[in-house]
C-alpha cells in the first residue's frame, strides 16, 4: 500500500483524540523512537556535524540558487527515488494473496472438508458443487477487498504536499514535494510542513514543533550552526540544525539544503515502524465487527440445534453437516466491515470530487452529527476580494455626511471629483488641500506588505493590502516604498491578535493602520486638510466612530490609519513604541459574500445546524455581514446574538456556555478565542465544526470534532490539525460534506437492514423447516449463491446510493445514537418475516403431492432470491418511497439487481447450472406468480414508509441537541 508520508494516516487520529486502540499503537511507535538515533547513518546525522559551506559543496549544490543543471537533478531523482515513503506490505503476488483467502476463513475451510467427504463417501456431483460454489464465494469476498484497498490507496493521494523550492534561482511555492532531491535548495515559512530532512542554512527565529518525531510538544529553536559531534550520535532532539520532514514550522523562517529524502529521512524511519503496525479501525468499523462476531455466535447456536434436530430426526448427516456450514457462511454477514468501509471510502472520494478533503476515514461519521458550525467570515463566507469603495479623513471631510464614494465615482461630486482634479494637475492646485488624504494614501501604500508580481502582473499577498495598492494604481500614485529615500527600518507586523501594524522608516516616521480601537487609543492629534496636527478632543473622536459606524453598517471593513515619530531608543518590538499619534482617516473595503453562501447557510439551518460566524472585524460589520447572508439576527437588538473579543476576555467557559445558544457572531475575536468557544461548546454537548487557517488556529481545529482548514488560504499546520480541508475556501463546501455525511450514513443504515434481513430470513427459513420437519428447502449450494447475493454487489450497490438535499431536513445524528437502532431492527424483522412467510408458503404449496423434486427447490429457491431483491429496492432509502427516489438514478443498483437476476435466471435454465444447484426450468407463469408473492415484502415496505413520514412530518425540533 502506497502511502501520501504528508497526509496523515487515514484511519488514525492519533495525536488529536486518542482511542485505547491508537493510544499503544503511538507509545509503540515512540519507545521505538528513543532507538531510532542509536544505529542511525543517516544523512541528517551526517550533515548536523558539518557547516553550511560543507554541506553546500558535498551535495553540489548552490546556497542561493539551488540545483540549476537539469541532468543532473535527474540523475539525482534516478538515484534517490520520489520523495516518498511507500510502504511494501503487498509484494505478495496476486494469486498467492487469493489462494490465501481459502485458508484464513475456517468455515470455507469446513466447507473444503465437507466436499473432500462427499468425494471420499462417492458423492463426486456433490463434491464438485460445493467446490464451484467456494471458489465462487471466495473470488466474490476477494475482488472486494481488493477494490476496497485499492479505494483506501487513492484517498492516501488526496493530499499532496508542496513545498517553495528554489531551482535555477528560480522561487516556486508550489512545488510538489515528491519531486525534492538531495541538494535542492527549500524555503520554510511559518505554517509550512517540512518537506524533507533539511539542513537549514539561514533562519531567523525558526520555531519547529517536532512532536511527530519526539513527541514533545514545545516548539524547539532552530538555527544553521554545526552540532558538535559527541560519540558516534547525537540525538535526534539536539540535532538543531535540521528540519525534520513532518514536523511544523510554527514560527519564523529558513532557508535549507535537502539533505535526506523519503525513506532516508528520520519520518521515513517512523514510518517503516508504524506500517508494521495494523491501522486502527473506525468506531463504524469496530462496530460492525462486533455485529458480525454477535451474529456468528447467534448463528452458531442456532446452527446447532438444527444440525442437532435433522441428526436427531434421522436426515443424513453428511447433507445436515453441508448444509450447517453454508448456513453459517450465508448468515454471517462477512462482507460487512468490508463494506462499510468501501461504502466511507467512496463517500469521502465523492466529497473530495465536490472540494471537501476528508483526511480521516472516521470523520465521515462525525460528519453527520454535527451540530454547531463555527465559520471564520473573511475567505470563507465572504470572498476576501477586498475593494476600497471609501475614504473618509476627519480634516477634509468632517462627518459622517461627507464621505468620499470611490466606487459610485459619477454619482458623487463634490469631493472626489475635487480631490481627482488635483491628482490630475498638482502644480496648479492649491498645495494646501486634502493634504490628509493624501498622507492617509501614503500611510496605506507604506503599511504594506503587498509585492508586485512581474509574471502575473497583479499585487499578490495580504487582499487587504492589496486592496489599497490597486486603489493608488487607480489614482495614478506611484509605490513609495520602491523609493531609496523611504527606506522601511523597523516594522511591528499585523497578526489577527493585534489587529494593526506599524513601521518606521529611516528618518523614523511612523506610519499605523489597523482597527479603529487600536488607531484611536494611541492617537493624541489628527491631521487637518492642510497637513497641520491639531489636537484630537473627545467630541472630534465621537465623530471618527460615528463615520466608522456609518460605514461599518453597510458591512465594510474598516481600516483606520495614523502618522507619528518613533522615539530615539525604540525598535517597534513591543505595542509600547507606538504613541502620540496623528489620526489619519478611514479606508472601507468591500469584501462580498460568497455566491452560494446564504442558500448553504438556510439548508444548514434547516437541518437544525447551528450556525456561527468568527469574525476579527468590528461588531457592526459582522453583524452587517451577517444580516446579509441570512445567519439569524434578533433585528431589534442583534447585539443579543453577538459577543465581541473584550466581552470574551472577561467570561469564562461556563458563563459562554451558558450564552452561547443564542450567539451566532462573534466580532473583534482573535485565534485564541476559538479555543474557548469550541470548549464551551463541546460542555454542552455540541458536536463542533470549526474552520480556521492560521498557526494559531491549530489548537482549535485539534479539538474540535471537525477541524476544517483551508486549503487555498491555510497553512500546513492548520491542515495538519484539521480532520477536512475545504480546497476552495468555500462556504458552502462543509454543506456537501455534511449532507454526504448524513447520507453515507444512511446507506449504511440501508445495506445493513438488507444484509440483516436475508440473514435473518434464511436462518429461520431452515430452523422452522427443521422444526417441522419438513425437508430443507434451501441446498447447500443455494444458500451460498443466496450469500453472494446479500455479500456482494447488490448490498455494495445501496452504500453508493445518490444523496438528496433532502437530508438536511433531518436534524444532526445524536453523537452517540448507534448505528443499529430499535427502528433499525424493526425494519429487518418485517422485511424478514414477509419473506420466510412468503418462501415457505411457495415451499409448503410445491410440496402438497407429498415428495420433494426438483421442481419444488427450485421455485423455493428462486422465491427467495427474487424476495431479496425486491427487499433490496425497499431498501435504497430509510423514508421515502421508491417512487419519489426514482428508480433510475442509482445505475450501479439497477447493474447488481440485473446481474444477479440474470444469475439467478442461468441458475435455473442452463443445464450445467441445474445440476449444481438442483434446479430445473420454470415456466413464465411460474415466474410472474413468484414476482407477485416475492413484490409483497416491497409493497409492506412502501406501507411502512407512507407512516413513518406522517409521524415525522408531526416531530420537527428546534436548534440545538441539548
Ligand atoms: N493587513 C492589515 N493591516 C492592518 N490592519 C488590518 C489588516 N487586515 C485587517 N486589519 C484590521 O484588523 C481587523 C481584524 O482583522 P483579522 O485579520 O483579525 O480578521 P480576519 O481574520 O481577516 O477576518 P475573519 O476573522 O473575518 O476571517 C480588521 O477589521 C481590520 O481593521
Ligand atoms: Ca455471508
Amino acid at each position: 500500500m502506497s502511502d501520501n508520508p504528508f497526509s496523515s494516516n487515514l484511519l488514525d487520529k492519533s495525536e488529536t483524540k486518542p482511542s485505547l486502540l491508537e493510544e499503544d499503537s503511538n507509545t509503540l511507535s515512540l519507545n521505538n523512537i528513543s532507538d531510532l538515533s542509536k544505529n542511525d547513518n543517516s544523512a541528517s546525522l551526517t550533515y548536523s556535524t558539518k557547516t553550511v559551506e560543507e554541506t553546500i559543496t558535498a551535495l553540489s549544490t548552490d546556497g542561493k540558487n539551488g540545483l540549476s543543471d537539469l541532468n543532473d537533478i535527474k540523475s539525482r531523482q534516478d538515484e534517490y527515488g520520489e520523495n516518498e515513503c511507500k510502504s511494501d506490505d503487498d509484494d505478495e503476488p496476486l494469486i498467492i494473496q487469493f489462494l490465501k483467502t481459502f485458508t484464513e476463513d475456517p468455515l470455507i475451510l469446513l466447507l473444503i472438508a465437507s466436499a473432500v467427504v462427499s468425494f471420499l463417501m462417492g458423492n463426486t456431483d456433490d463434491a464438485v458443487s460445493i467446490t464451484m460454489a467456494i471458489v465462487i464465494v471466495v473470488t466474490v469476498g476477494f475482488v472486494q477487498e481488493y477494490r476496497s484497498e485499492k479505494t483506501l490507496e487513492a484517498l492516501n493521494e488526496l493530499v499532496p504536499m508542496e513545498c517553495h523550492l528554489i531551482r535555477n534561482g528560480n522561487s516556486n511555492a508550489n512545488i510538489l514535494a515528491s519531486t525534492l532531491v538531495p541538494g535542492d535548495l527549500v524555503v520554510l515559512r511559518t505554517g509550512d510542513k517540512v518537506p524533507a530532512d533539511i539542513r537549514i542554512i539561514e533562519s531567523v527565529n525558526l520555531n519547529i514543533n517536532e512532536s511527530s518525531l519526539t513527541g514533545e510538544t514545545t516548539p524547539v529553536l532552530k538555527n544553521c550552526y554545526p552540532v558538535k559531534s559527541m560519540g558516534d550520535t547525537i540525538p535526534i532532539a539536539e540535532r538543531s540544525n535540521i528540519a525534520f520532514m513532518g514536523t511544523l514550522v510554527t514560527d519564523g523562517s529558513a532557508k535549507g539544503i535537502v539533505v535526506g529524502t523519503g525513506k532516508n529521512t528520520m519520518f521515513g524511519k517512523v514510518f517503516e515502524m508504524m506500517n508494521a503496525i495494523k491501522k486502527p479501525k473506525t468506531p463504524l468499523q469496530q462496530a460492525m465487527d462486533k455485529l458480525g462476531k454477535d451474529l456468528s455466535y447467534f448463528s452458531f447456536i442456532l446452527i446447532g440445534v438444527i444440525c442437532l434436530i435433522g441428526v436427531i430426526q434421522g436426515r443424513s448427516w453428511l447433507t445436515m453437516f453441508q448444509i450447517s456450514v453454508s448456513l453459517a457462511v450465508a448468515a454471517i454477514p462477512e462482507g460487512l466491515p468490508i463494506i462499510v468501509t468501501v461504502t466511507l471510502a467512496l463517500g469521502v472520494l465523492r466529497m473530495a470530487n465536490k472540494k471537501a478533503i476528508v483526511k480521516r476515514l472516521p470523520s465521515v461519521e462525525t460528519l453527520g452529527s454535527v451540530n454547531v458550525i463555527c465559520s471564520d467570515k473573511t475567505g470563507t463566507l465572504t470572498m476576501n476580494m477586498m475593494k476600497v469603495t471609501k475614504l473618509w479623513t476627519l480634516g477634509s471631510m468632517e462627518n459622517e455626511n461627507h464621505i468620499m464614494d470611490i466606487e459610485n465615482k459619477k454619482q458623487t461630486h463634490g469631493i472626489y471629483n475635487d480631490f481627482i482634479k488635483t491628482l490630475n494637475n498638482s502644480d496648479t492646485m492649491d498645495k494646501k488641500k486634502f493634504c490628509d488624504i493624501y498622507k492617509l494614501l501614503e500611510c496605506g501604500n507604506f503599511c504594506n506588505t503587498a509585492i508586485y508580481s512581474n509574471e502575473q502582473y497583479k499585487y499578490i499577498g495580504n487582499p487587504t493590502e492589496i486592496a489599497i495598492m490597486d486603489l493608488l494604481k487607480e489614482f495614478g500614485l506611484q509605490d513609495k516604498r520602491n523609493d531609496l529615500k523611504y527606506e522601511k527600518k523597523y516594522e511591528l507586523p499585523f497578526n489577527s491578535s493585534r489587529k494593526y501594524m506599524a513601521i518606521s522608516l529611516k528618518n523614523d516616521d511612523l506610519y499605523v493602520k489597523g482597527a479603529l480601537e487600536k488607531v484611536l487609543s494611541n492617537s493624541k492629534y489628527y491631521m487637518s486638510s492642510a497637513g497641520k496636527r491639531e489636537k484630537l478632543t473627545t467630541e472630534l473622536k465621537a465623530k471618527i466612530q460615528n463615520t466608522e459606524k456609518t460605514l461599518a453598517l453597510e458591512g465594510l471593513r474598516i481600516i483606520a490609519a495614523a502618522t507619528g515619530n518613533l522615539n530615539k531608543n525604540d525598535t517597534l518590538k513591543s505595542d509600547d513604541d507606538v504613541n502620540d499619534l496623528t489620526f489619519l482617516g478611514l479606508i472601507g473595503m468591500k469584501d462580498p459574500p460568497r455566491p452560494h453562501v446564504a442558500e448553504s447557510i438556510e439548508h444548514l439551518l434547516e437541518g437544525q445546524v447551528h450556525i456561527i460566524m468568527i469574525t476579527g472585524d468590528s461588531p457592526t460589520t459582522a453583524l452587517s455581514i451577517a444580516g446579509q447572508i441570512g445567519i439569524p439576527l434578533d433585528l431589534a437588538n442583534p447585539e443579543n446574538n453577538m459577543i465581541t473579543g473584550d466581552k470574551l476576555d472577561h467570561m469564562n467557559e461556563d458563563q459562554l456556555a451558558d450564552v452561547i445558544d443564542r450567539v451566532n457572531v462573534f466580532a473583534r475575536a482573535t485565534p485564541n478565542h476559538k479555543l474557548m468557544i469550541v470548549k464551551a461548546l463541546q460542555k454542552r454537548g455540541d458536536v463542533v465544526g470549526m474552520t480556521g487557517d492560521g498557526v494559531n488556529d491549530a489548537p482549535a481545529l485539534k479539538l474540535a470534532d471537525i477541524g476544517i482548514a483551508m486549503g487555498k488560504n491555510g497553512t500546513d499546520v492548520a491542515k495538519e490539525a484539521s480532520d477536512m480541508v475545504l480546497v476552495d475556501d468555500d462556504f458552502s463546501t462543509i454543506l456537501s460534506a455534511i449532507e454526504e455525511g448524513k447520507g453515507i450514513f444512511n446507506n449504511i443504515q440501508n445495506f445493513i437492514t438488507f444484509q440483516l434481513s436475508t440473514s435473518v430470513a434464511a436462518l429461520s427459513l431452515v430452523l422452522l423447516s427443521t422444526l417441522f420437519n419438513l425437508p430443507t428447502p434451501l441446498n447447500a449450494m443455494q444458500i451460498l449463491w443466496i450469500n453472494i447475493l446479500m455479500d456482494g454487489p447488490p448490498a455494495q450497490s445501496l452504500g453508493v446510493e445518490p444523496v438528496g438535499h433532502e437530508v438536511m431536513k433531518k436534524p444532526p445524528r445524536k453523537r452517540d445514537e448507534k448505528i443499529l437502532t430499535y427502528k433499525l431492527f424493526k425494519r429487518v424483522l418485517q422485511s424478514a418475516i414477509c419473506i420466510i412467510i412468503g418462501t415457505l408458503f411457495i415451499f409448503v404449496k410445491e410440496m402438497v403431492d407429498g415428495e420433494i423434486t426438483k421442481r419444488d427447490t427450485t421455485m423455493t429457491f428462486t422465491c427467495f432470491v427474487f424476495f431479496d431483491m425486491f427487499n433490496a429496492v425497499a431498501c435504497r432509502h430509510t423514508t421515502k418511497s421508491i417512487f419519489e427516489v426514482g428508480f433510475f438514478n442509482n445505475k450501479m443498483f439497477n447493474y447488481a439487481v440485473g446481474l444477479s437476476l440474470l444469475g439467478q435466471m442461468c441458475a435455473i435454465y442452463l443445464p450445467f447450472a441445474q445440476s449444481i444447484f438442483n434446479t430445473e426450468a420454470l415456466s413464465l407463469y411460474d415466474l410472474l406468480f413468484l414476482l407477485m408473492i416475492s413484490s409483497s415484502v416491497f409493497i409492506a415496505d412502501e406501507v411502512r414508509k407512507h407512516y413513518s413520514k406522517e409521524k415525522e412530518l408531526l416531530s420537527q425540533g428546534v436548534f440545538s441537541q441539548v
